[in-house]
């Protein structure tokens, strides 16, 4: 297994672009399955998480190629039906979207349970919910999630918690079904939009994605096309911490600037400086920057998938900070491994309490999941001396060229298989 060994203290200097939205592609790809047609889907990162789901979009029956620049041609016209009872479906947590496309498009599937980062029970009781409502039927047998429908037809649903998931998979399968139906107390999340937009490029009709009513209209079929994935907010937000982290100077390239509004506000508020130049930033340290609290939410609200780097700032940042994980009951593993590093931070539940410390001392930390990971190579990218990262698979789920970027911005970072 691979581990990334940092040496510490280089200032991050230079340009970044930033991939295609690993979530939002998460979404597209199996979308695609509704359209039973040709689809060029082009920005996709080429992370371990998208050539899975090429993986089980081959093993379903499609034509289907992710080339080296991020564009995937898929044809999913020779799928007959989705039935993966096979296990490819646990090695991502995205892939509880075949239960909407799927239905959408065969009203059946069959698939073992999902997996993903490993940060709380990450229930699914409101994507049944949702997907009842339109008139399937759920049980799970054997570790299987099966579900099934004689017909679907549209439907008022409220979810009871905002849920991107759940938004997602009804809004698919919903596509088909007759008449309208209508998701109250939606996610507003960028993926849920950009899924819409892709859906809606293909025929689909839906309408007031990114609002928390969400419409969505019975259409007969959809077609193919060519779509671009948003870029991705959390990468950016990842890279605009380290700029801080490592008292750096950075340009961020390819980003839509109103998606990082949360993370914006707070590092301005800890005395960043940010500038704005359309689809980039430049992000840059000018005096010693001061404590805040963070409590993430659903968006616009501060996103959980970057509160992991965000702990590490606030870790070097003199006096306390609070930070209240309110989406992820079991987000805050890596903390362990920032201890080990020198921080100062106690958990409590949901809540960490963070006096800041000068410095953070190199060690051996171990990643325990894709955003964990991310924040780890980002305190060692300050750290004093040399430090290792291990189990970076998990970073490889979701970043792409994670250290290639780094080092193109003055890191210094050698990627090692462990048997070396
Ligand atoms: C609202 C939110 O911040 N969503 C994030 C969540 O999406 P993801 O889609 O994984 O999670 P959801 O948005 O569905 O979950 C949000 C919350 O609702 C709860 N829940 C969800 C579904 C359900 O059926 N029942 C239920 O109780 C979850 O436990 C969680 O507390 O993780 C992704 C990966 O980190 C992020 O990109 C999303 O921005
Ligand atoms: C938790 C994440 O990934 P996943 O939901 O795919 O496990 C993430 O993107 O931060």
């Amino acid at each position: 297994m691979a581990k990334l060994i940092i040496e510490g203290g280089n200032r991050l200097q230079g340009k970044v672009n930033i991939s295609g939205f690993k979530n939002a592609a998460l979404a597209i790809i199996p979308a695609a399955i509704l359209t039973g047609s040709s689809c060029t889907i082009e920005n996709l990162p080429v992370i371990q998480d998208v050539l899975v789901y090429r993986d089980i979009l081959k093993k379903l029956g499609a034509d289907v190629e992710v080339t080296d620049d991020g564009i995937m041609n898929v044809d999913t016209s020779k799928i007959t039906e989705c039935n993966l009872p096979n296990g490819l479906t646990k090695k991502l947590r995205a892939s509880y979207y075949l239960l909407g496309a799927g239905l959408g498009r065969f009203k059946e599937v069959v698939i073992s349970y999902p997996g993903g980062c490993d940060i709380g029970v990450r229930p699914i009781d409101q994507h049944i919910k949702g997907l009842e409502a339109l008139g399937a039927k759920f049980s799970i047998e054997d570790n299987l999630l099966k579900v099934k429908a004689e017909k679907l037809v549209g439907n008022k649903i409220y979810l009871d918690v905002v849920s991107v998931g759940a938004t997602i998979n009804i809004m698919m399968a919903a596509i088909f079904a007759e008449g309208k139906t209508v998701i109250e107390n939606a996610a507003k999340e960028p993926h849920v939009v950009d899924t819409a937009n892709f859906l809606n490029a293909m025929g689909a009709h839906i309408r007031g994605a990114g609002t928390d009513v969400i419409r969505i209209t019975g259409v007969e079929e959809l077609h193919g096309g060519t779509y671009s994935v948003i870029p991705d907010q959390v990468e950016a937000g990842t890279y605009m911490i380290a700029a801080a982290v490592t008292k750096g100077d950075l340009i961020i390239n390819n980003i839509i600037p109103k998606h990082l509004e949360p993370i914006t506000a707070k590092l301005k508020e800890m005395g960043m400086g940010i500038e704005e130049y359309g689809d980039s930033f430049r992000v840059h340290y000018e005096n010693e920057l001061v404590p805040v609290n963070i409590k993430t939410l659903p968006y616009p609200g501060f996103p959980t998938d970057l509160q992991q780097p965000m702990t590490v700032l606030l870790s070097l940042v003199d006096g306390d900070s609070i930070v209240i994980e309110s989406i992820f009951e079991n987000r805050f593993k890596y903390i362990d491994e920032l201890v080990k590093m020198g921080a100062n931070i106690k958990v409590d539940g949901r809540k960490a309490v963070i006096k800041g410390v000068e410095s953070l001392n190199s060690a051996d930390v171990w990643a325990t999941d894709l955003r964990a990971g991310a924040a780890l190579i980002v305190a060692c990218l300050a750290a004093d001396g040399v430090s290792t990262v291990h189990d970076i698979y998990h970073v490889d789920r979701g970043y792409e060229f994670i250290e290639n970027k780094f080092m193109n911005l003055g890191a210094k970072i050698r990627r090692v298989e462990d048997e070396e």
